[in-house]
């Protein structure tokens, strides 16, 4: 359950958007270059300066957790009927897209590396009051989640880099219990800058990164800590479309190369 103070009033997924990165091979393992701001490239060329870069890293990721943080402690500190989820998801999804877009948001490169293991999902921020967290994901190409919800909490998905794909579900009572008919619903594409709002119940869907050659990432904010959610397992035995509801935990991408002094 979100500890945001936001009533819910209506509901609905709308499209995410996505661009393009290369990949390029590091040492031992392929290593995604993050995006460089558009006001660092002249004609093509990139000037650069490592060290003043990755502090530069840092510091926009630092604006964009106070924006985020913004838009969501002035809409949950407004205790108002009118108030709904609408109104904080728009506020997160202005600001993600204002600081993709319009300021050049770069996140340090840790952030954006693929994992072998699935899509990597790392934390960049949790609210120490429990209101809202960011967690970048990366996506190789052919990487995707199984069909889930968000364990009753808003969401706002911004594409950083690359492009995705988002299915939405309706879902429908099967007449048992953990059983649902899964009624594909809309089919969306998200390029970079563009945000989309999941809310619950209206919150069953897929992400995947169907291009067979680029990384994408995408920049999520729940409201709440998001440490389980449930997925959708197929049961043919029971219809096509019949999917079973099972809970799962939620974990972050380990990289051991982040310790260069571990023991
Ligand atoms: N909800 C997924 C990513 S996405 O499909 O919204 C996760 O937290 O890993
Ligand atoms: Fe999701």
């Amino acid at each position: 359950m979100t500890s945001c103070r936001i009533r819910q009033a209506s509901r609905g997924v709308r499209s995410v958007g996505y661009g393009s990165s290369p990949l390029v091979e590091g040492r031992g393992a392929t290593r995604h270059v993050p995006r460089v701001a558009a006001s660092r490239r002249v004609a093509g060329t990139v000037a650069l300066d490592p060290k003043r870069d990755r502090i530069e890293t840092f510091e926009s990721a630092r604006t964009l957790i106070r924006l985020v943080n913004e838009a969501v402690v002035e809409a949950s500190g407004i205790h108002d009927d009118t108030l709904t989820y609408d109104v904080v998801t728009e506020r997160v999804a202005a600001a993600l897209t204002s600081w993709v877009r319009d300021l050049d948001g770069i996140l340090p490169e840790e952030f954006v590396q693929p994992s072998s293991r699935g899509y990597g999902r790392r934390a960049l921020h949790v609210n120490k009051d429990g209101l809202f967290g960011i967690i970048i994901m990366a996506w190789a190409p052919g990487q995707s989640t199984a069909i889930h919800d968000h364990d009753d909490m808003w969401c706002v998905e911004c594409v950083y880099d690359g492009r995705v794909r988002i299915d939405a579900y309706d879902t429908e009572a099967y007449g048992r219990e953990d059983l649902y008919n899964l009624v594909p619903a809309a089919q969306s594409f998200g390029d970079v800058g563009e945000s989309g709002q999941l809310i619950p119940p209206k919150d069953v869907h897929k992400i995947s990164n169907d291009d067979p050659a680029k990384m994408a990432v995408t920049i999520h904010v729940y409201g709440g800590h998001m440490e389980k959610c449930s997925c959708f397992r197929p049961r043919p035995e029971f219809g096509d479309d019949v999917f079973e509801k099972e809970s799962r935990s939620l974990f972050f991408t380990r990289n051991p190369n982040w310790c260069g002094i571990c023991g």
